[in-house]
């Protein structure tokens, strides 16, 4: 039989490839010479046609590997009685038959995919597993297997699956004892295909899904030991670009014995030498291998998470680490430098290679947010200097064409937008490595910009993202699947395997089985894409930042906001909600609202104007929301001429813009909003109070967006206050020209709040940073606050799957509680905690940067230690410090000028030890 079609014999060496190897069996030869001893010992048994029945049924033969028939039975699914019968008598016999000590035994779980199966056979029949290949079933001598594929053996019952994951066939009525002894070269029939036993795949291969991954990481779980097992056939194998053919490259090939840099100077930070099977693939030429070490002038600059991180990328890059693949995916928090990480690799590259020294880049290219163009070009010029490297940035006057055509640039900068226009000028550029910042865009593979970028023949691809990889297995998968094609098969086969059960584990009515296999499963797609994704949180840096005081202002709301809250709260369109009438979305009409309101009545009040004066105005839902809603406003109320002492949060800030002006005069702040309209109002207010302020919303041009950042970093910015839309500017930008942060109002995504929030308090921040988070007491906003910091932790997990960001689906019960005002309480947050402090003990006498220690609600001592880049769970704010506005001194000289109108702070600072300088 020919056997070359199935891709586990493409390698040649038949059913030899390493993930078919049972652990304990330790070569092909001892397996095969374990196979014939069992042959011998199968007594072949003749098939009972008449008992087996009809003509009609497609027999299945178990023979041993000389062909001969050992027993032939019907295949399931056709006769359905049949099969039934042979399942309760393959269950009573397996009971009697098989003595398998506990640990061995693996049972089918009954989750997902694997549901029916386990439906068909009593739950205590053995289950094994078998790699196998199949053809369709033929008397042709000369068969040609078509693939590979998976047999389960349960009791009587067989089943086939494919590599995707997919049932292809099945069978009952086998003998237990001769299905129980199958082993390698046996063929069995199974639902008109032959299949042919490659060998015996462990109970844990199978339910972490390692046994369906083709190519990578079936036994080896180290990073080198990968790169000797498997080849990718779509990749091409690495190239250096520059080949030595002139004269000055014979001259330089007698330098490229030699690396570039000293590996033994103090400090320097040389990459790992590529192993045997990489040189064996890579250096065909016999090239020496060179050291390759980055250049001291950036090496000198970095910090050691940064090291590591270089080496990753370049292990990543070079087809290290997995062989065959080039892509990687740094993940590390907010500020931890990927930028640094990346130029520092792209210029290693661009002038180094492990074989005889030659470059392993040509060009790169990166592709970035449009506001982060110029910042990259920054970082370039701010690690290397302008002498060493000239780095192309795109824009409306510098085209594509221009890179093309100089020979001065290796390095393009381009924004997502401006590729997708140039994408035809870009396709005819050959990169030898593409990064792509913020890269979590990617993630829906069907956009434009996607495509874009997949269709570039460039193999070595590096996703930078700093906000977690969110939510979605499937938009985890497209980012995979970006820098790694194919690694985790194809999209059917991913959802079978991975997606599916950990999804129903995650299930409140998921069952124990179901559970483990989730776990098994999560657990092997994080150590497969592990090897080549990294995420380092914030702690590694933390040690170099000045301290951070954070802290959360639950601002009581005013009179009038409470009446129209109130209105809105009686509407008709809410009360239909609490009943269930969700169609068209009316509840987030509703939100929508009560956000407003809580920012500020006046953005209330321009909202029902705006409907009223619109009679054209189809929007139902909307206007009988606002029914009566004006009359609440005074009478010679307007939008222009607010108040601020008719929002609670907005006093809070004005006092609170105040002292920070009036105590530290040279500090400066970033307020974030979420919305265009309330940055209008908090611009008001700076004009009011003529404080200085610049503004970076959705509106501003990208082009004007760096040097609006610089120009408020700089010592000599006279700009006080920096207004930042947060869906606008929250990604990458440094504002560390500022040491307040102000976040005025809630996102639902904490990331987003995450992402603002981590502006100021990066690298390059060199006094104590203070960020406030304005929160309306007992209004919608708390509840979305509770929603943040109660979902599942992010953890360091690559997904995390608490969906965060959902925010338009609600039970009944949701709505309720977010339709819910609490007027009598001074933290509905605080009295979620079930603290019994009554946020009336004074913490003013603890150590002021340090949690207090004899709390009764002090739960978890010393745990409260919250990643500063995660949302808070609700046990990590118990830590917190926390207390009613109502002392009489607050440590904190800010709070204090602020207490009147705040009913309850929680604060923690990180790294009070850090003397503000340190850098
Ligand atoms: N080793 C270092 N020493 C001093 N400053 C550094 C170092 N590494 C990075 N920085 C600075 O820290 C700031 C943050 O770096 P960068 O913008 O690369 O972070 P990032 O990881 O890309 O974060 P984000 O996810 O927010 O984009 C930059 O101003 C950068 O110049
Ligand atoms: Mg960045």
């Amino acid at each position: 039989m020919r056997r070359s079609a199935a891709p586990s014999q493409v390698l040649g060496n038949a059913g030899k490839r390493p993930r078919f190897i049972p652990p304990g069996k330790c070569t092909a030869v001892c397996l095969k010479n374990e196979t014939k001893e069992m042959d011998q010992e199968i007594k072949l048994k003749e098939i009972d046609e008449k008992e087996g029945g009809a003509s009609s049924l497609s027999k299945i033969n178990i023979k041993n590997q000389n062909g001969n028939c050992t027993q032939s039975v019907e295949s399931t699914g056709k006769v359905k009685t049949k099969a039934c019968f042979s399942i309760d008598k393959c269950s009573k016999a397996e009971k009697k038959t098989l003595n398998v000590p506990e640990a061995d035994a693996l049972y089918l779980p009954t989750s997902g995919t694997a549901k029916e199966e386990a439906a068909q056979e009593a739950p205590d029949c053995l289950v094994k597993y078998f790699s196998v290949v199949w053809c369709k079933a033929s008397k042709k001598k000369h068969k040609k297997w078509e693939s590979d594929a998976i047999l389960i053996t349960k009791g009587k019952s067989v089943i086939l699956k494919d590599m995707e994951g997919k049932d292809i066939g099945r069978g009952t009525g086998y003998k237990a004892k001769e299905l129980d002894s199958l082993d390698e070269g046996q063929t069995l029939m199974v639902g008109g295909k032959e299949i042919e036993v490659m060998g015996v795949i462990s109970a844990d291969d199978f339910s972490s899904g390692r046994c369906f991954q083709a190519g990578i990481g079936t036994h080896d779980t180290d990073a080198t030991a990968l790169s000797h097992t498997s080849t990718k056939p779509f990749c091409k194998p690495f190239k250096n670009v520059c080949q030595p053919s002139t004269k000055e490259n014979v001259l330089r090939d007698s330098q490229s014995r030699k690396p570039r840099h000293d590996p033994n100077a103090t400090n320097s930070l040389v990459m790992p030498r590529p192993n045997a099977s990489h040189q064996w693939m890579f250096n065909k030429a016999g090239l020496p291998v060179v050291d390759v070490v980055v250049d001291p002038y950036i090496a000198s600059n970095l910090r050691p998470h940064q090291k590591e991180g270089i080496i990753f990328l370049y292990e990543c890059v070079m087809g290290m680490r997995v062989s065959g693949r080039s892509g990687a995916i740094l993940a590390d928090e907010m500020g931890l430098g990927k930028t640094l990480q990346c130029i520092a690799l792209v210029w290693t590259l661009l002038r180094q290679g492990p074989y005889g020294c030659r470059p392993v880049l040509k060009r790169a290219l990166v592709v970035t947010p449009g506001s982060l163009v110029k910042n990259w070009k920054k970082e370039f010029q701010k690690w290397l200097g302008s002498e060493r490297i000239k780095v192309f940035t795109v824009d409306q006057d510098h085209k594509v064409e221009e890179f093309i055509s100089s020979p001065l640039y290796s390095v393009m900068i381009i924004s997502y937008e401006m590729l997708l226009r140039s994408s035809d000028q870009i396709q005819a550029v050959e990169f030898n490595l593409l990064i792509c910042d913020e890269g979590h865009r990617l993630k829906n593979s069907t956009i434009k910009t996607a495509a874009a970028l997949t269709s570039l023949s460039c193999e070595r691809r590096i996703i930078l993202t700093g906000t977690p990889i969110q939510n979605d297995l499937q938009e985890f998968y497209a980012l995979i699947e970006f820098v790694n094609p194919g690694i985790l098969g194809s999209l059917s086969t991913y959802r079978k395997i991975y997606e599916e059960p950990i999804v129903r584990s995650r299930e409140p009515s998921a069952t124990e089985e179901e559970k483990e296999l989730g776990e098994k499963r999560a657990a092997e797609l994080t150590r497969l894409t592990g090897l080549f994704i990294l995420r380092r949180t914030q702690e590694v840096i933390n040690k170099f930042l000045p301290p951070k005081k954070e802290s959360i202002i639950f601002c009581r709301p005013t009179a009038l906001q409470l009446e129209l809250y109130r209105k809105l709260l009686s509407s008709r369109v809410i009360t239909s909600c609490l009943q269930g009438r969700l169609e068209n979305s009316p509840h987030l009409i509703c939100i929508g609202a009560l956000k407003k309101l809580c920012n500020h009545p006046c953005l209330l009040f321009k909202a029902v104007k705006e409907k009223s004066c619109d009679p054209m105005s189809e929007e139902y839902d909307e206007s009988s929301l606002y029914e009566g809603v004006i009359d609440v406003f005074p009478q010679d109320y307007t939008s222009d001429t607010f108040r601020e002492t008719d929002s609670g949060k907005l006093q809070v800030l004005v006092k609170l813009l105040a002292a920070i002006h009036e105590l530290n005069s040279s500090e400066r702040v970033v307020l974030v909003s979420n919305y265009t309209q309330t940055l209008n109002v908090l611009q008001d207010v700076c004009k009011h109070y003529g404080y200085s302020y610049t503004r970076l919303d959705g509106h501003t041009p990208v082009s004007q967006r760096q040097h609006i950042v610089d120009a408020f970093n700089s010592k000599f910015s006279p700009a006080f206050i920096f207004l930042l839309s947060s869906k606008a500017g929250g990604v990458g930008l440094n504002l560390v020209g500022a040491s307040h942060l102000i976040l005025y109002d809630i996102d639902w995504n904490p990331a987003t709040d995450i992402q603002a929030m981590a502006r100021v308090w990066r690298d390059g921040q060199k006094r104590a940073v203070h960020i406030y988070r304005l929160l309306t007491t007992g209004s919608i906003e708390e509840k979305i606050y509770q929603r943040q910091i109660s979902k599942q932790d992010l953890s360091g997990a690559v997904v995390d799957l608490s969906k965060t960001s959902e925010h338009t689906h609600f039970s009944i019960e949701e709505l309720k509680n977010l339709f819910t005002l609490h007027e009598d309480s001074s933290c509905v947050t605080h009295d979620l905690l079930e603290c019994d402090c009554m946020g009336k003990v004074d913490h003013q006498n603890t150590s002021s940067e340090k949690p207090p220690v004899s709390r009764s609600c002090q739960l978890e001592q010393n745990h409260g230690k919250p990643n500063s880049k995660k949302p808070l769970s609700m046990s990590q704010l118990m830590q917190w410090k926390h207390f009613s506005g109502q002392h009489q001194t607050l440590a904190d000289p800010f709070l204090e000028r602020i207490k009147e109108n705040v009913s309850f702070i929680f604060q923690n600072v990180t790294n009070s030890t850090s003397p503000p300088n340190k850098t």
